[in-house]
Formats: C-alpha cells, sequence, structure tokens
C-alpha cells in the first residue's frame, strides 16, 4: 500500500438480472475515490445463464449449485484475466438463495479459487457476517454511495437508486462526516425491477429483455393491477428490508390474462411505483434520485419513475459516473474496507445490530 493508504481494486459482480459479469477498478483507501480505471463486461452465454437460472433458490449441496458455481468462476476467471495493475480482488459471486431471516444468503463462487487462479488476494462472501449477526446483508452498495455523493461534491440530501433484477435505494445526507454515522445513510431494496420484466419476456417470447422498453412502450399500464401489488404490505414496511430475486415472480402469472405489451407495461409501472412507494421511508426529501444499473437504459421505466416522482430523476452519467459498472467498483471499494478493517454495512444500511465487515480475505500461496 502507498503513502496515501489507497490501493488499486478490482471489483466483480454478477448480478440477479443474470445478464453476465461486470469488473471495474478504482483506486480507494475505503473513504476516497481518488481515480476510476478500467471496466469490462462478459455476457453469460444462453447455457451459462439457464445453468444459473435452474439454480436460484437453491442453496450449498444441491447439484445445481455446483454447476452453477463452475460457470461463475469460470467467467470470473476469463473476464477478470484481461486485467493488470490490480491489488486486491472484491468477488461478490452470483447471488442464488438470499433469506436473511431464514436459512441466509448464499453467493456461488469459489473465492479462493479466484485468488490461486488470478494471483491476487481476494475478499468475498461479503454478506454472511452481516446475515450471521441479524442483518440483511443487502444492500452493500451504500457505503460506496456515500463515497460517490462526496465524489460528486453533493450537500443535500439525495439517493441513489439501483435499478438491476431487483431495486435498490440508498437515501444519503452528504454532510455526515462518514457511512458509518448514525443518520447519514438509509438503505433498502425497493421492491422488483427487471427481474421480473426479463422473465416476462423469457417466459412469452423468449427473449432476454424489453430492449428500450419497446415492448412496454406499445402497452397499456393497468394501473388497478399496479394499486393492488403496491398494497402488498411490504412496501410500507420501513426499512431495513431487502428482497431474493423471486420473490415477486408470482406476479408473472397474476398478469396472465394482459396482452404481452399490456403486462410489459405494467410490470415496468410496478418497478417505477414501488420506488415512489419509498419515499414515505425518506428521513428528509431528496433534491434528486441517481439512477444506476441497466434500468435507466429503458426509456419506458425512467419516463414511469418521473410521472410518479416528483424531483428530478437523472442517471448517473449526469453527474459523471458509469451506471453500467457501479456495482463492480463498489466490491472494489468495499474490498478494501475489508482489508482494511472498516465496516461495510450497519444499522442504517443492512438493519445489522451493529457496523460490521463483512467478507472474508483469501490469499494467492
Ligand atoms: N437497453 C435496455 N433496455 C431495456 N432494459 C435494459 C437495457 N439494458 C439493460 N436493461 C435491463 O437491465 C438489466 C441489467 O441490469 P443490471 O446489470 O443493473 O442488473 P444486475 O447487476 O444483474 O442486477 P442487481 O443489481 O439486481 O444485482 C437487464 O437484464 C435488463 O432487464
Ligand atoms: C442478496 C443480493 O444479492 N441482493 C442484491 C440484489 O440486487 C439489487 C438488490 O438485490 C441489492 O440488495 C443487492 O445488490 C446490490 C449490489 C447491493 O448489495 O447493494
Amino acid at each position: 500500500m502507498r503513502k496515501d493508504g489507497a490501493l488499486w481494486a478490482l471489483g466483480a459482480m454478477s448480478g440477479t438480472s443474470l445478464d453476465g459479469v461486470d469488473a471495474a477498478m478504482i483506486k480507494t483507501d475505503g473513504r476516497a475515490i481518488f481515480a476510476f480505471g478500467p471496466s469490462a463486461y462478459r455476457p453469460y452465454t444462453p447455457e451459462e445463464r439457464a445453468t444459473l437460472r435452474g439454480a436460484l433458490g437453491r442453496w450449498p449441496g444441491d447439484p445445481g449449485v455446483t454447476a452453477a458455481a463452475e460457470v461463475v468462476e469460470a467467467a470470473h476467471a476469463e473476464l477478470l484475466s484481461r486485467f493488470t495493475g490490480a491489488e486486491l480482488l472484491g468477488f461478490h459471486g452470483q447471488t442464488l438463495a438470499h433469506e436473511p431471516s431464514g436459512r441466509g444468503t448464499h453467493q456461488c463462487g469459489n473465492g479462493a479459487l479466484l485468488a490461486q487462479l488470478l494471483g491476487l488476494p481476494t475478499v468475498w462472501d461479503f454478506r454472511s457476517a452481516d446475515v450471521t449477526i441479524g442483518g440483511q446483508g443487502a444492500p452493500l452498495a451504500p457505503f460506496y454511495h456515500f463515497a460517490l455523493a462526496r465524489h460528486i461534491g453533493a450537500t443535500e440530501p439525495l439517493a441513489f437508486l439501483n435499478l438491476g433484477g431487483v431495486g435498490n435505494l440508498t437515501w444519503i445526507d452528504p454532510t455526515a462526516p462518514g457511512p458509518e454515522n448514525p443518520g447519514a445513510l438509509l438503505a433498502f431494496d425497493t421492491g422488483p425491477a427487471n427481474a421480473p420484466i426479463n422473465d416476462l419476456m423469457q417466459d412469452r417470447l423468449g427473449l432476454d429483455h424489453d430492449e428500450g422498453g419497446r415492448l412496454a412502450a406499445a402497452g397499456e399500464v393497468d394501473e388497478d393491477f399496479v394499486a393492488s401489488v403496491l398494497k402488498d404490505p411490504w412496501f410500507d414496511q420501513p426499512p431495513p428490508k431487502s428482497l431474493d430475486r423471486n420473490d415477486f415472480h408470482g406476479l408473472i402469472d397474476r398478469l396472465k390474462m394482459l396482452s404481452d405489451a399490456d403486462a410489459a407495461a405494467t410490470l415496468t409501472a410496478i418497478a417505477a411505483a414501488s420506488v415512489a412507494a419509498a419515499q414515505i421511508h425518506f428521513p428528509a426529501p431528496v433534491t434528486r434520485i441517481l439512477v444506476t444499473g441497466g434500468g435507466r437504459h429503458n426509456p419506458v421505466l425512467m419516463a414511469e419513475l418521473r410521472r410518479r416522482i416528483p424531483c428530478p430523476i437523472l442517471p448517473v452519467e449526469d453527474v459523471g459516473l458509469d451506471g453500467d459498472m457501479l456495482e463492480a467498483q463498489a466490491f472494489a471499494f468495499l474490498a478494501v474496507r475489508v482489508l482494511l478493517k472498516m465496516a461495510t454495512s450497519g444499522p442504517d444500511t443492512t438493519g445489522a445490530p451493529a457496523l460490521v465487515g463483512g467478507g472474508q480475505i483469501s490469499r494467492p500461496d
């Protein structure tokens, strides 16, 4: 480590949308961001995606999990070996099952194996420690969101919204001394985002996602249905709260009577309405919501958000950030924090009863 205490860390994320692996480098001391480095993406092949899909909801010991772990490890090894100059790897893995108040949380892929293959100290299994002490184990990006809020010079409350398979939101008071301070953050999952849209596209049309929101744009939102979904007590439940990818999968069956386009429009509206419903939990109104994750590429979803929420809703690119790589960067940032024995979550982000540093460190021989 250099005099400024900063490291070049590589982060890798395989998200709940099951589209592929994102990887990105940042230079950080676990507090400030000194530089953004290169990034790369490696999509899963249709066969790999099917293996991962088949293992969703399964736990270690199941043969489907072993097959999924092999896919995840091979895809990461291939992608991450393209990078040079990293001093540390933060490896999230692929969440297959997440039941924080039940069986726990499980991200497949062996970080110790990647440490050997890549010759890099590797921080992995970021979520278990938090769940073990009673936290949700998610979301974990909020401490990074705080650093980003500082990096962009924010001085008033704002929120980061990630529209991945599931949506998650971090409310931030950027004037707080640090992310560990009570009141600096409030983070939670907002509800279903792209996962049900992708599942609908897969089930009905054999497609991965609704590119450009084109199918949704051709349909009409069933507002009564949206309202009925939003009556689920989950939305009123105060944070902390997190979701498994398939927690709202039942929506697909309930939409059977709608045409493909109307069902896509309605699921897209539900993703936006979930975020609008989240505003009741904000400790203070926000001046803007900065949107990251693949959902910001869907103009119908962005329009639905703007229709339902009064403040500016902006892609993170508007403040100079990279919304496709932000989660990968987050796990690079968190890896440095774990190495330096700093907290990665706490009462205001995952509801853990105390600040906790999640993640184990594996070093190459
Ligand atoms: N051009 C686009 N048009 C419509 N939707 C898109 C587009 N690009 C990405 N998406 C949606 O975003 C998804 C990918 O988002 P992202 O990569 O943020 O998810 P993730 O990282 O897998 O999820 P999570 O944050 O839940 O772990 C795609 O599966 C798709 O549903
Ligand atoms: C258990 C799990 O993998 N959760 C993911 C998922 O995808 C979005 C949302 O649900 C969030 O809670 C989390 O990912 C981000 C990276 C997080 O932990 O901040």
